[in-house]
């Protein structure tokens, strides 16, 4: 285990500039997501970090050691890929073996080998297919014995690359959970990168937002979740994504689909008269009657769709004209042409500048300071 420092990353391909001047450093035993959608430049920072793409610029630094000019098997990092590489003539034993047995990692016993394949193949849930060749494996059995095969080398760091993409949601969740505790057991520094906010938000020390080569924002997963840097952080992280409403500021109040209130002091909004409000469909409460604490934001809106969601009910809401997305509970089910009212406690109200169609703008605050009980 180790540390890692990024400074200054830089890599074009042609025009395209694949990673435009990242910074991050992560922690000795540090698992550190990197979160951002498909051409963000993910795969290429992990390449750079590994030295198996050439950089235009910047530098890393591997245990405090200067990467530059290192070839990648000096590196010592383990790097996954999401297309699985195992050798289709050899077992899925021998293909976990295969990396204990090179030169640099000669150091360990047959015994030694032995239990950390079984470490490694029970916790990846593995354990029964050791005498399958890979034709004989299913998608997700192959991915997960190409993960196997770069945790069971001892490395500085791991890099993984969205190791987890072909398996299906429930056993996606349960891996999710089998890899944190792998990498608080081996206490291992590990830089995982998805496109998957649930998987970030699950397994993130730290989770780094990346998009179009650039880093937007660093932190816990409570903080990127509860202060996104800008509406595209806010929009990266829930599904179905935050609704972003335009909204005026007059006399001190914010109105938006017919609706006002006072915001916290503590909100600047000397910028201009017109703002955004991020209202994430979890956190829109549908009113069954009871009235919530604390102050809130108060619509009146009438149910367009109502589509269940196993436990949960999304609802498409008219308010004012404009559509809402909400999850409710489903046993509370409205039903379609019901009207509802809703309400949104302020300190849940994200507040964004103003900006144009398409166009990401940073968050102000929240339309109030986070009740004491939750702040943490
Ligand atoms: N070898 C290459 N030649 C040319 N362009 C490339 C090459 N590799 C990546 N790119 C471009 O660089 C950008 C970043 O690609 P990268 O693979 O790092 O993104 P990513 O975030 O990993 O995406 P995905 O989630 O789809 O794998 C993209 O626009 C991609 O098209």
């Amino acid at each position: 285990m180790a540390t890692l420092q990024v400074r200054g990353l830089r890599k074009h391909y042609g025009k395209t500039a694949a990673v435009d001047g990242v910074d991050f450093s992560v922690g000795d035993g540090e698992f550190f997501v990197i979160l951002g959608p498909s051409g963000a430049g993910k795969t290429t920072t992990l390449k750079g970090i590994a030295g198996l793409v050439e950089t235009d610029e910047g530098t890393v630094e591997i245990a405090g050691r200067d990467m530059t000019g290192i070839e990648p098997y000096h590196r010592n990092v383990a790097m996954a890929f999401e297309s699985y590489a195992l050798y289709p003539q050899r077992t899925v034993a021998q293909n976990l073996a295969s990396p204990l047995r090179s030169g640099r990692t000669g150091r360990y016993s047959e015994s030694e080998q032995r239990d950390r394949i079984a470490a490694v193949t029970q916790t990846l849930g593995i354990d029964h297919l050791l005498e399958r060749l890979p034709r004989e494996l299913s998608n997700g059995q192959r991915q997960r014995t190409a993960l196997g095969r770069v945790l069971v080398r001892p490395a500085d760091i791991y890099l993984l690359d969205e190791p987890l993409s072909h398996l299906d949601a429930k056993l996606r969740a349960a891996m999710r959970a089998e890899l944190k505790s792998l990498g608080q057991m081996s206490d291992t520094t590990t830089l995982y990168v998805t496109h998957d906010y649930q998987e970030a938000l699950a397994l993130g020390d730290r989770i780094a937002v990346l998009r179009s080569g650039r880093l937007v924002q660093i932190g816990s997963p409570a903080e990127v979740w509860r202060t996104p840097a800008d509406t595209f952080v806010a929009k990266a992280l829930g599904q179905p994504e935050i609704n972003i409403v335009d909204a005026e500021v007059s006399d001190g109040r914010i109105s938006t689909l017919g609706s006002s209130f006072t915001p916290g002091a503590d909100l600047d909004l000397g910028r201009g008269d017109r703002v955004r409000l991020g209202l994430r469909p979890s956190e829109i409460q549908v009113d069954h009657g009871e009235q919530g604490p604390g102050e809130a934001l108060e619509l009146t809106g009438r149910v367009r769709l109502a589509e269940r969601l196993g436990r949960q009910i999304e609802l498409t809401v008219d308010v004012a004209g404009t559509d809402l997305i909400v999850v409710d509970a489903a046993e509370l089910r409205p039903a379609e042409g019901d009207q509802v009212r809703l309400r949104v406690p302020l300190h849940q109200v994200h507040v964004f500048a103003a900006g144009g169609d398409g166009e990401e703008t940073e968050r102000l605050g929240a339309a109030a300071p986070r009740p004491a009980k939750e702040a943490r």
